[in-house]
């Protein structure tokens, strides 16, 4: 590729948010305030009546002659309508008429999938969307009003009627923490229902959530064009890497932080297994002080592979992740650990990389209290000695696959 059409490719930004964060609302904002930029918009909507679309012809002013507006409706596009999501690209992009391509997911569709569209090469119809445009931003448009009330719902999608097929098995908040931990702008939007000290706490807990992201206050969607359009933002691997529960796993030194509002994170690091039948009492005494949770189990009854937990809100998820390096036949082992310094540094002579390793984001935890909790579930020394195959596990077995669509 060489660096002229490197230089003209259109720069596309993705709008996602849970449904009536007011995604749409900011869209004709920005529309209406785009300064001469001929805009091709993409909207798209579970149902076969694109509302989203009309209120856009509506809002937006579009001009018929130099901008475009794509309907792409009864499906999802990070999902269903993926491959239609590639075409209608392609074809804007040729098209040679626009200046930027601004993208409005449905309000259940998932960011990932979405941004890989633009990444990777898509081998099956030979479209490799990154010659012709570049991805500049991932917005995440958060309902400050309901955040809180969605996030503690403990609905599923299907139970909202608002699921993408019939094995949707999200719940709501698994689609909010998608949202939130893949993003380069968080806006915060509805902020004109808030008081300042609800706001100011919910920014804490967002901020800890996703670090990374640049955050916008904003009411009725009115945002500069210039927070979300030819940001130089987006960047795969860092949007991958983001969330606020990686950084606090990856950080080197746990420096104690302050604490605003109580917003706090923490680590919760043994080397030694639980034992599941305690671990699942504990779980299922969930404290609700904690927002998000995540990291990696250490099992006594799973030796060989560790078990990932997730949760936010009332939301857990736990299963197989995948085979510890110790796990492995020993020629497997001694290759894993040459190719990987990092692996072997932390290497425990007795009992290699099994750990458990937990982050904890939450708001008034009681870390102390958390910490005892769980060193309870830890075998005791006499555990340690005896048969662990043995021991009652009632805990979920299945890989923690939350959707079964992508
Ligand atoms: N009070 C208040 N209402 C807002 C704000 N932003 C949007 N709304 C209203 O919230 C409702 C939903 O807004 P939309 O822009 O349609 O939300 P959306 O995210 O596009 O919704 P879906 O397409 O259903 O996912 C509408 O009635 C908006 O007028 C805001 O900042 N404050």
């Amino acid at each position: 590729m060489n660096q002229q059409t490197l230089e003209r490719r259109i720069p596309v930004t993705v709008l996602s948010g849970y449904l009536g964060s007011g995604k749409t609302t900011l869209l004709n904002h920005v529309l209406q305030n785009r300064d001469g930029l001929r805009v091709a918009v993409i909207v798209n909507d579970l149902s076969e009546v694109n509302i989203d679309a009309a209120l856009v012809k509506d809002g937006g002013g579009l001009s018929r002659t130099d901008e475009k507006l794509v309907e792409m409706s009864n499906g999802c596009i990070c999902c269903t309508l993926r491959e239609d999501l590639l075409r209608e690209v392609e074809q804007l992009a040729k098209d040679g008429r626009f200046d930027y391509i601004l993208i409005e997911s449905t309000g259940v569709g998932e960011p990932v999938p979405v941004a890989q569209t633009f990444t990777y090469v898509d081998e099956e119809q030979g479209i490799d969307l990154s010659r012709y445009c570049r991805l500049d931003c991932m917005v995440t448009v958060v309902d400050a009003y309901r955040f809180w009330h969605d996030y503690s719902s403990g609905e599923s999608l299907l139970a909202r009627g608002q699921h993408v097929g019939d094995d949707d098995a999200r719940e709501v908040v698994d689609l909010l923490i998608d949202q939130i931990e893949f993003c380069d702008v968080l806006v915060l939007n509805k902020c004109d229902l808030m008081d300042e000290a609800d706001l100011a706490e919910l920014e804490g807990v967002l901020r800890k959530l996703q670090p990374r992201a640049k955050l916008i206050r904003a009411s009725h969607g009115r945002v500069a064009p210039s927070d979300i359009l030819d940001t130089g933002l987006f960047d795969f691997e860092a949007a991958s890497l983001s969330a606020g529960w990686i950084r606090e796993m990856e950080k080197q030194l746990h420096v104690p932080e302050t604490e605003e509002y109580g917003i706090a994170s923490f680590v919760y690091e043994r080397v030694r297994p639980f034992h599941p039948e305690r671990l699942y009492r504990w779980m299922s005494r969930w404290p609700e002080e904690i927002v998000r949770a995540k990291g990696i189990v250490w099992l006594a009854t799973r030796n060989a592979m560790g078990q990932s937990l997730s949760q936010a809100g009332p939301s857990i998820h736990f299963g197989p992740s995948g085979c510890w390096i110790a796990a492995l036949p020993e020629a497997e082992r001694r290759a894993i650990l040459r190719e990987e310094p990092e692996a072997a540094a932390r290497w425990h002579a007795e009992h290699g990389d099994r750990i458990n390793k937990l982050v904890f984001i939450g708001i008034g935890m009681d870390r102390a209290g958390i910490a005892d909790g769980l060193d309870a579930c830890l075998l005791t020394d006499a555990e340690m000695k005896r048969d662990w195959s043995r021991f009652a596990d009632r805990l979920p077995n299945a890989a923690p696959e939350q959707h079964g669509l992508h």
